[in-house]
């Protein structure tokens, strides 16, 4: 379609809508966000509409611009099963490999490497000079944030956040719901919803209180 609707635009709404705009995929770039219509331009961009107006449309493509990894993905699921194109939008300047298979809703912006055999799940953000090495496996709703780096064969569950400038070492799992915080540096496969950060990683969770 030659109409790209993001739902969100907030800064990263904005980022998502440069790369688009760079990969001229399509022709014309609009915003739907809730805080419309007190807010009607974000970046030179019109927003022409609420997220309840955009669930009406079905002439253009469609991406969901929101950090929160929830909040994303129910989004894109509202937006999919009410029969919305979900777009798949890549910055010129990123690097996927051939091979990848990239879930609906996903971007991968300025810089992101993915390598090859990766798996990118629905709804992710592989942000600017991320890198996601050979045979990752990311689910649904994971954002791996500016900076970080995944090595070979990392599998991250659902719904995780890989802070900025996180590593996460090969053939690590986290399971879903993590949160990795900035600069963290991960060496063990981690349970479900917890917060890793340091170097090496540790759970906040776990930390004595003093
Ligand atoms: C384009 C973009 O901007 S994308 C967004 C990029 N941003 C990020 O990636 C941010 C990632 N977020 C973080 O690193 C956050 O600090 C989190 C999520 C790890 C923790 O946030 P909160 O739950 O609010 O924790 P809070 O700030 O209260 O800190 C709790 C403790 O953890 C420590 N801590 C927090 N973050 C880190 C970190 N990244 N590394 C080491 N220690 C940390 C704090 O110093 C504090 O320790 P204390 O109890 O001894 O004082």
């Amino acid at each position: 379609m030659n109409i790209l609707a993001i739902l969100g635009a907030s800064g990263h709404g904005r980022v998502v809508a440069d790369a688009a705009r760079l990969s001229e995929q399509w022709a014309e770039i609009i915003f739907y966000d809730d805080a419309f219509p007190h807010l009607q331009v974000s970046g030179g961009i019109p927003v022409v509409g609420n997220s309840s107006a955009l669930l009406q449309r079905h002439d253009c493509d469609v991406v969901v611009a929101i950090g929160n990894n929830t909040i994303r993905l129910n989004r894109l699921m509202e937006l999919r099963d009410a029969g919305l194109s979900l777009a798949v939008v890549k910055h010129p300047a990123s690097v996927v490999a051939g091979d990848v298979v990239l879930g609906a809703g996903t971007v991968v912006l300025a810089n992101a490497v993915i390598n090859t055999l990766a798996k990118i799940g629905m709804g992710c953000i592989i942000n600017t000079s991320s890198v996601v090495e050979h045979d990752c496996e990311l689910g649904d709703g994971v954002h791996i944030a500016p900076a970080a780096s995944l090595a070979g064969e990392v599998i991250i569950e659902q719904r995780c956040w890989i802070g900025i400038g996180a590593v996460v070492k090969q053939a690590i799992r986290l399971e879903h719901d993590i949160i990795v915080g900035a600069g963290a540096v991960v060496i063990k496969s981690a349970a479900a919803n917890q917060t890793l950060v340091g170097v090496p990683a540790y759970s906040l969770s776990g930390k004595a209180k003093g």
